[in-house]
């Protein structure tokens, strides 16, 4: 049985739980331990105006109706703190590390980078959790993924890594398992990039993933608006450095990779695991049903090399990447250079904060400048359940997590790498290698 520490919740899982326990006549048991934000079924212009759209429009306004009632802090729309829920709680320094932390969402892994226990839940659970702050779990086995060694300086970034990982295990190899990612190249990673790999960590089919806290993380915390404040702060320092994994602990099932080895990837699939290094050709497995069928989906040929492809559509956004960082990599890159004309980009903060950081730091003057233009912030094309869909048939080069069939609008055709391959993709109209 776990105690939940922190709850968080979107449009999308909360509504059945709140009914569920409404019509129990159960309170929500902790109501300042749960925070509620808008993400999924929000718009990315004009958030002023009321939602166009029906069904996200009573999704979202149920939420803010749901949180009144029952008394939680909610960042809805027109919000300085709202953005997607895997954003906006650790850069608010809501997510803190050794808490136990949940919400409806899968890639609530993210939060293990600060050496969280985060996990996605059902919609049941979601009403366990309302009704008692605690979750009966099958305790999880234990996997270690370990990345020595140095990454190629300023070719190779976070998404590559995890891309890689899975590429190389799988997208089952992390079942009923917490992954502990270790090593210098996390060691060396700033936490931008630490939640880039823990957010993908349910695409290994894993149920969390996690980094030991370290200064890295303390610097990021210090000062956040919810991180604990003065000497608080230094007697959670203390605690928080002892979470680190014990020498000689055991693992149910270890791995081990050469950090200098990955180079940047891409997928060419309808699965995350379904990733080779950009410059690579796609390979020829025979006999394959499941490969076939996503090569036609994808309309690619066996044996076919994707670098140079033209592509019209690229998505810069998700909670995978859509933090200052991933912006600023974007933004240096594009510096001085044109937006290809054949590419429609949709470029989507994560959060209101870091919409303000772009407008603070001067970046929207340089995407301006190449053509670009910026959005507000939400889960957006990620999975198109607001206006933000990719046509049938046509590619997208992506920054988010998920590859699958329909995912980012029906027939659309998902590419996933790293902010700076979609930078370059952007600018060149065609799958681009740095
Ligand atoms: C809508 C939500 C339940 C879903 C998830 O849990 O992951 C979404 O965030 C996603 O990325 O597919
Ligand atoms: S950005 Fe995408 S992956 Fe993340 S929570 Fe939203 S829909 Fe899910």
């Amino acid at each position: 049985m776990l105690y939940i520490d922190k709850h968080l919740i979107h449009e999308v899982t909360s509504p059945q739980a709140f009914s569920e326990v409404e019509g129990r006549g159960i309170p929500i048991f902790r109501p300042h331990q749960v925070v509620a934000t808008t993400d999924h079924n929000v718009p990315t212009v004009n958030q002023h105006l009321p939602i166009k759209d029906a069904l996200s429009k009573k999704q979202v306004e149920k939420l803010l109706e749901n949180c009144e009632k029952h008394n939680i802090t909610c960042y809805g729309l027109g919000h300085p703190y709202q953005g997607i829920v895997h954003v906006m709680s650790p850069e608010l320094g809501i997510t803190q590390p050794g808490m136990t932390m949940v919400c409806g969402d899968s890639h609530t892994s993210t939060h293990g980078a600060f050496g969280t226990i985060a996990f996605g839940i059902g919609t049941s659970q979601v009403a366990q959790v309302f009704a008692s702050q605690c979750l009966l779990l099958q305790r999880p086995k234990k996997m270690r993924v370990t990345v020595y060694g140095e990454l190629k300086k300023d070719v190779v970034s976070p998404k590559d890594v995890i891309l890689y990982i899975i590429s190389e295990l799988g997208t089952n190899s992390g079942t009923g398992h917490f992954v502990e990612y270790a090593g210098q190249v996390f060691e060396d990673m700033s936490m931008e990039g630490r939640m880039t790999v823990c957010n993908m960590s349910i695409e290994m089919g894993a149920r969390g993933g996690m980094i030991a806290p370290d200064n890295t993380t303390f610097e990021y915390i210090k000062g956040r608006e919810f991180a604990p404040k003065g000497n608080k702060f230094e007697e959670k320092v203390v605690y928080w450095n002892t979470l680190s994994t014990d020498k000689g602990a055991d693992f149910d099932l270890e791995y081990e990779f050469d950090g200098s080895k990955i180079e940047p990837m891409i997928t060419y699939g309808t699965n995350p695991g379904m990733g080779i290094k950009i410059t690579e050709k796609i390979p020829e497995k025979e006999n394959d049903p499941s490969f076939e069928k996503a090569l036609n989906y994808m309309g690619f040929k066996k044996g076919e090399k994707l670098l140079g492809k033209s592509i019209k559509y690229v998505f810069i956004g998700s909670c995978t990447n859509s933090r200052i960082e991933d912006f600023r990599t974007v933004a240096s890159y594009i510096k001085g250079k044109k937006k290809a004309k054949n590419v429609n980009a949709l470029l989507v903060p994560g959060s209101q904060k870091v919409a303000q950081q772009i407008e603070d730091e001067g970046l929207r003057a340089i995407f301006e400048e190449a053509g670009f233009s910026i959005r507000q912030p939400g889960c957006s094309a990620c999975l198109g359940m607001n206006e933000d869909k990719i046509p049938e048939n046509e590619y997208c080069v992506s920054t988010s997590n998920r590859n699958f069939e329909g995912r980012q609008g029906q027939g659309a055709r998902t590419l996933l790498t790293s902010p700076l391959t979609a930078a370059a993709t952007a600018i060149s109209g065609k799958i681009e290698n740095v």
